[in-house]
């Protein structure tokens, strides 16, 4: 190897740019709500306040934030009940002199921030209700489309603000859902490395390694997981918050959504309304690791054990939809190339169902 081949090298390592966001301010635990004035002071941008939250979670947490924020601040309230491209568009419409929007609620609430906040160049706050799904601290938003599901370039949060006692006084389910989640980054690691081994795509090490220590941690943690406790809650927003963080390393949700992914956004579809995204994605996640000649059943044990649905009848799902969906998930984002893209059959999918959801 002589110096022009050091040359191009170097040329090489020098072109190579990358940039990450993060958020600036994670607040986590006990009362961490009454934190939100304090963090907004910290970090100085400004004092009209669009609070967005959803039907429910307005009545139980929103109103309390803007109870929190009325002296000092000036709030507009806005109730995100779906996210579309249309209930972004008025909700950017309602924020148009807004300088953040602060986002107290479930994914859909915190998506949608995410796109309004992006389009109108403003910052958001992100104070999730609910353990549900790891884009409390992500960059990324998905909205289902036409063609079923969108992950879409957006910012992360300037600051979250996750109230642990709120979290825990959620319905089990969400949680359940959120730790689902973060298992199905097992799967998700598996997809990434083998289109990098089979497509040639890019891999961020470090973003595999983050990914993969959280889904570890969580299903080391998964005897201490507990409906209505604390401790609980702060185990998962934790594992979530790491889960978001590697997705902004690596510049998009690869290293938390594959296959197991695609077969959620496409059962998502098919079931409207019936099953939580990590629910899905953790139904998903069990077909995937068998698929990779891994250990599903160990994927299977550790939802069980978390309360997440690990088959057709525990979702209220009928096997041929969960079949559907495994046949479907190659229509969603056919870029992402999973395993799920290798061949499913009608045939191959209804055995799958059969055979690993009998127990
Ligand atoms: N951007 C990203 O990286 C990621 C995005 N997502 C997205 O997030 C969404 C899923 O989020 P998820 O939270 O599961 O679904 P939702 O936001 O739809 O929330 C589910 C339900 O839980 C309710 N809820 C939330 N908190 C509480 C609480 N404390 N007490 C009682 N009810 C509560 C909500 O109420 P209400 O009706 O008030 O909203 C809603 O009815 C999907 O759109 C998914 O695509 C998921 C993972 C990653
Ligand atoms: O849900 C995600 C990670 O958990 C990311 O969402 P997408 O599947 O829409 O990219
Ligand atoms: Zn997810």
């Amino acid at each position: 190897m002589g110096p022009e081949y050091f040359k191009i090298l170097k040329n090489k390592v020098f072109d190579k740019s990358k940039w990450m966001q993060l958020p600036r301010d994670v607040v986590i635990g006990h009362d961490a709500l009454d934190q939100i004035p304090r963090v907004l002071d910290d970090l100085k941008i400004g004092r009209n306040v669009l609070l967005l939250s959803g039907p429910e979670t307005m009545k139980k947490v929103g109103s309390r934030v803007a109870v929190l924020l009325e002296d000092s601040f000036q709030i507009t309230t806005e109730i995100a009940d779906t996210i579309s491209p249309a209930s972004i568009a008025s909700i950017e419409a309602a924020g148009v002199r807004s300088d953040v929007i602060i986002a107290v609620g479930g994914g859909r609430v915190i998506d949608t921030a995410k796109i309004a906040s992006f389009n109108l160049d403003i910052q958001f706050m992100s104070v999730p209700t609910a353990a549900s799904h790891d884009g409390i601290a992500s960059s990324r938003a998905s909205v289902s489309t036409e063609n079923g599901s969108s992950s879409l370039d957006a910012h992360p949060p300037v600051a979250v603000v996750a109230d642990t006692g709120i979290i825990a006084d959620a319905p089990h389910r969400l949680l359940a859902s959120g730790c689902a989640d973060i298992i199905s980054n097992y799967t998700a690691i598996l997809d990434w490395e083998l289109a990098h081994r089979l497509r040639g795509e890019s891999i961020s090490e470090y973003a595999v390694a983050l990914s993969r220590m959280t889904a570890e941690i969580l299903v080391k943690d998964a005897p201490l997981i507990r409906p209505r406790s604390e401790e609980s809650a702060w185990i998962v927003t934790k594992a979530l918050v790491s889960s978001g963080v590697a997705m902004s390393i690596a510049g998009s949700s690869r290293p938390a959504s594959g296959g197991e992914h695609k077969f959620g956004h496409a059962l998502e579809r098919l079931a409207p309304g019936k099953i939580l995204h990590g629910e899905a994605c953790g139904i998903g996640s069990i077909i995937s690791m068998y698929l990779h000649g891994g250990d599903w059943k160990g994927i299977r044990d550790s939802l069980r054990m978390i309360g997440a649905p690990v088959n057709p009848k525990e979702a209220g799902l009928s096997d041929q939809i969960v079949a559907q969906a495994l046949i479907r998930a190659k229509e969603i984002r056919p870029e992402r190339f999973t395993i799920f893209d290798m061949g499913i059959t009608e045939e191959s999918a209804a055995t799958l169902v059969r055979m690993l959801y009998q127990e």
